[in-house]
């Protein structure tokens, strides 16, 4: 089958990434699909059931894109301890066979994968204190999520794809599930928000991710040199809790929110999980840097920017 030059698949378009790819690679021949076919305003679109085999090649074939964007993915960390066998055919596996699809056809990947691959443990840097995570650092994941998105990342690689993989973190967005979301609903409902102060990492915003997605999506990873794992992430550092102070802080001054609870920090021990989580989540984006010569904003820019985007939307 002929591929077509320049078309773009993603996979996957209704996510938060997914969502801000649609708007960043608008004016481009772009295919999309989601697990349902349809997309979040109702458009038929192609399905692409990550979870069944035969629907994601028939979605492959449908497309016949250069550039396969998989920006779907099981990204339910709690449940995936409940459902591991889900999460490693749509983390993993789907991957894999994406990965082979492009092999044959001549096409790139472009894929996502997380600061859970490590166990976040830290790697001492030269001043003792632990530096931030490179791509070649060894991986640990702590748990079912991070072992499907780890084994995606290898099964691509091991396709022979030329492809590029970016490992994201703390991925939030005005729409979709996420953190910030999370604590304006809870600002509304309590007087007092409790958040983890012990989980250090840089939430980084999805329009960023598509932002850089689409940017680089024009050149070839295997023909360039510039393949493989790259971190992509917000400058800076942070705890959750440090976000979650933020969060409300810019939300009161927008007023988003009626009143600021008060946000108390506690330690990771204080607020149970099914999955464990990294401690240590920080990503080094030099290799980005350097390959594409662009430098992410620093969180906090992030974050205004995703308020000013709400507060433009007015009320819900
Ligand atoms: N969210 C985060 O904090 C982080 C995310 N990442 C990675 O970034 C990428 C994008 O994540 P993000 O946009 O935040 O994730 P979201 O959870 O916002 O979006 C994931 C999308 O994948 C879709 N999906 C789930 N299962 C299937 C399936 N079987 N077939 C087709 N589509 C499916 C979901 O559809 P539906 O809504 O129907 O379930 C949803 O639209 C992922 O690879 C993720 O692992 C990395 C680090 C942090
Ligand atoms: C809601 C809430 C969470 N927390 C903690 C739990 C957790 O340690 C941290 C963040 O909560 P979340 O549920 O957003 O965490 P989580 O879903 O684990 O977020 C992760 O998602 C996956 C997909 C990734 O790839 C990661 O990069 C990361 O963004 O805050 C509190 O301390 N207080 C609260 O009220
Ligand atoms: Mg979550």
């Amino acid at each position: 089958m002929n591929i077509s030059p320049d078309r773009v698949l993603l996979l996957g378009a209704n996510g938060q990434v997914g969502r801000e790819l649609q708007r960043a690679l608008a004016g481009r021949d772009v295919v999309f699909a989601t697990r349902a076919g349809t997309l979040a305003d109702g458009t038929p679109c192609l399905a692409g059931d990550l979870a069944d085999a035969a629907s994601l090649a028939r979605a492959l074939d449908e497309a016949g894109a250069e550039t396969i964007v998989n920006a779907a993915a099981y990204t339910a960390v709690d449940r995936a301890e409940d459902e591991p066998e889900l999460a490693d055919r749509i983390n993993h596996r789907a991957v894999g066979e994406i990965g082979a699809w492009a092999a044959a056809h001549d096409a790139h990947v472009v894929h996502y994968s997380t600061d859970y691959v490590f166990d976040g443990h830290g790697i001492p840097g030269a001043d003792g204190s632990p530096r931030a995570y490179r791509e070649d650092d060894a991986t640990a994941p702590l748990g079912t999520y991070g072992r499907s998105k780890l084994a995606g990342e290898q099964a691509l690689a091991a396709s022979g794809a030329s492809h590029r993989i970016f490992r994201t973190a703390w991925v939030y967005a005005s729409h979709g599930h996420n953190f910030l979301r999370t604590m304006l609903r809870l600002a509304a409902e309590r007087e007092e928000l409790r958040v983890v102060a012990d989980q250090i990492g840089a939430p980084t915003p999805a329009r960023w991710i598509a932002d850089v997605t689409a940017g680089v999506t024009t050149s070839s990873p295997a023909s360039s040199g510039l393949g493989g794992v790259f971190n992509l992430v917000a400058a800076g550092r942070c705890s959750w809790y440090d976000f979650a102070s933020a969060i409300v802080e810019g939300a009161a001054a927008r007023e988003l929110i009626a009143r600021a609870p008060r946000v108390v920090p506690i330690a990771t021990a204080d607020f149970p999980t099914r999955a464990r989580r990294p401690a240590w989540s920080v990503l080094d984006g030099a290799r980005l840097e350097a390959a594409f010569g662009l430098q992410l904003p620093d969180w906090r820019a992030g974050l205004d920017q995703v308020l000013d985007e709400l507060a433009a939307a007015g009320p819900a």
